[in-house]
């Protein structure tokens, strides 16, 4: 069960916020203030979208808005909620030099605030 509103902060210092949820689809908005030390697009909100079905949840920032710096990334989580912690695997999409896509990959550990 994820509580709404709630906020969550992962190991790298990234706060993620749900805001709200369409309970019928388990569809939910909120934010997302990156924080991780060797990334762009820090400390400023970005909009977060994500979708929670049992216990399996995704969500997903796009880098790019108009009120703040443009990254011009994607990163989608998809994980679990645990009780008070939800632990995740990301994928950041970027659009290369060569117009290709390229993928980097890491884990996240949010923990409820
Ligand atoms: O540098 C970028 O292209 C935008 C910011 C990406 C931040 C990544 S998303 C996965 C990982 N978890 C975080 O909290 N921050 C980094």
């Amino acid at each position: 069960q994820l509580a709404v509103p709630s906020t969550w902060v992962n190991q790298r210092g990234s706060i993620l916020s749900i805001q709200a949820i369409d309970a019928s689809t388990g569809n939910f908005t909120g934010t997302y203030v990156n924080n991780a030390a060797g990334f762009s697009c820090r400390g400023q909100p970005y909009a977060m979208a994500g979708n929670v079905a049992a216990n399996k949840i995704d969500f997903y920032v796009n880098w790019t808005s108009p009120t703040a710096p443009n990254c011009r990334t994607i990163t989608i989580w998809n994980g679990r909620v645990a009780g008070d912690k939800i632990p995740t695997r990301w994928k950041l999409y970027y659009v290369g030099s060569d117009w290709n896509f390229h993928k980097m990959t890491g884990q996240d550990l949010f923990t409820r605030r």
